[in-house]
């Protein structure tokens, strides 16, 4: 094994010039209770963004590896690691119990190798690619959470899904089709629409244009204090900002607001009237478990979903990848080939 390594660092928070590929980071050595996986795929999420940019109260150790997805095949195996031996392959589960985040509290997987907790490692089994299986915690296992864990998608609902065309957004269309759901995926331009049509939505939305609360009472009626007609049973929202009241306005008595995340703002504007009026839930959920993503790794495996991947990048070309990502002009995952 080659004593460095080629890896992509975050050195301060700011703009994405905070990253820099480095060709001389140490190659990092197996410690007890660990391994070293080659990384044959990593994958950007919009963490990554939040993570260059830094969040409020959030201490993260820099200078840092970014990257929370990676997959390859373990490289060398540390003492007391058992049921692990060179060459396996693997997909990593970011979360390291102890120290929080892959790619965020501790060097991620956009780099040659990457020490990983055993706790961490999950089987590839033999029909899932490396970048398949990169594509799939952060994005893949949130929504699989989210609405499948949860159980807050059944067959027949109507779910509304903002920012569809991202990967948690495309990891919901995909699953969401597959629970038997009617699909409604708003996301902006007409080639993610397009996209979206072909991985399964039902209707699509371009909610720059049209507003999506207006479309979905248009379609489906305004939503009734008796009874459950009108609106949608569903809103997946991880945008929050200005799409946090027309979600509620949108959701039929008893429906729920599922939310994740808030690309677009923390601290929306709130309505409460229509949370009591309609009695709605607003449902919370966060991260994955190992549960989530061995359901996902067998689902791929059997050729019943497919991540959706934008593009293959290489590790130099990173930054650009994340850029895409801050820019909107992302369909699925970017992986990175390092
Ligand atoms: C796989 C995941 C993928 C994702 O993409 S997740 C989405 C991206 N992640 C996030 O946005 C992180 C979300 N989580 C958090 O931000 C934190 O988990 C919580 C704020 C929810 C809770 O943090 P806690 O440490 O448990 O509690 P506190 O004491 O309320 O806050 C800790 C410190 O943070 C400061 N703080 C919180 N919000 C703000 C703010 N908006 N502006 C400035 N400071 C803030 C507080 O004051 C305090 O600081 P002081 O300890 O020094 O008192
Ligand atoms: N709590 C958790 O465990 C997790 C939370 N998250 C959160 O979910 C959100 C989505 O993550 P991810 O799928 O990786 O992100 P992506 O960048 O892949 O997708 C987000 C989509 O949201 C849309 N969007 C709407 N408003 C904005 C905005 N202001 N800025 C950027 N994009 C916007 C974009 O589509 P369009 O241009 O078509 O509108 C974009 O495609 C993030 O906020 C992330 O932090 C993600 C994973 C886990």
């Amino acid at each position: 094994m080659s004593q460095t390594m080629k890896a992509l660092v975050l050195n301060a928070h700011g703009g994405l010039d905070q990253l820099s590929v480095v060709h001389d980071k140490p190659v990092p050595q197996a410690t007890p209770g660990h391994v070293v996986v080659r990384v044959r795929a990593s994958s950007f999420n919009y963490h990554d963004v939040f993570t260059v940019q830094g969040m409020p109260g959030i201490k993260v150790p820099l200078p840092v590896i970014i990257g929370l997805d990676l997959a390859g095949d373990i490289a060398e195996v540390g003492a007391d690691v058992e049921g692990w031996k060179a060459g396996d392959r693997v997909l990593v589960n970011p979360l390291n119990r102890e120290k929080g985040l892959m790619g965020e509290m501790l060097d991620g997987g956009m780099a040659q190798y990457c020490l990983v907790s055993a706790a961490q490692l999950l089987p590839l089994p033999a029909n899932v690619t490396y970048e398949q299986a990169a594509a799939l915690p952060v994005a893949y296992g949130t929504a699989h959470r989210m609405l499948v864990t949860h159980r807050t998608v059944q067959a027949g609902d109507k779910v509304l899904i903002l920012g569809a065309s991202g990967g948690v957004g495309t990891a919901s269309v995909i699953l969401a089709k597959r629970l038997g759901a009617e699909v409604i995926a708003c996301a902006s331009g007409a080639d993610k629409l397009a996209r979206l049509r072909e991985i399964g939505a039902d209707h699509v939305v371009d909610y720059r244009e049209t507003d999506f609360s207006k479309w979905a009472i248009q379609q489906y009626g305004k939503p009734q204090r008796r009874g459950t007609e009108g609106g949608v049973d569903v809103v997946v929202n991880f945008t929050g900002g200005d799409t946090w009241v027309p979600s509620l306005r949108c959701i039929r008595r008893g429906g729920i607001l599922l939310t994740c995340g808030a690309t677009a703002g923390y601290d929306p504007k709130e309505d409460l009237r229509y949370i009591w009026s309609f009695e709605l839930t607003v449902k919370g959920s966060n991260s994955f478990y190992d549960e989530n993503l061995l359901a996902l790794l067998d689902q791929v495996d059997r050729g019943e979903i497919a991540p959706l991947i934008d593009r293959v990048v290489p590790l130099e070309e990173a930054a650009e990848g994340l850029a895409a990502i801050r820019d909107r002009k992302v369909i699925g995952k970017i992986i990175v080939a390092p």
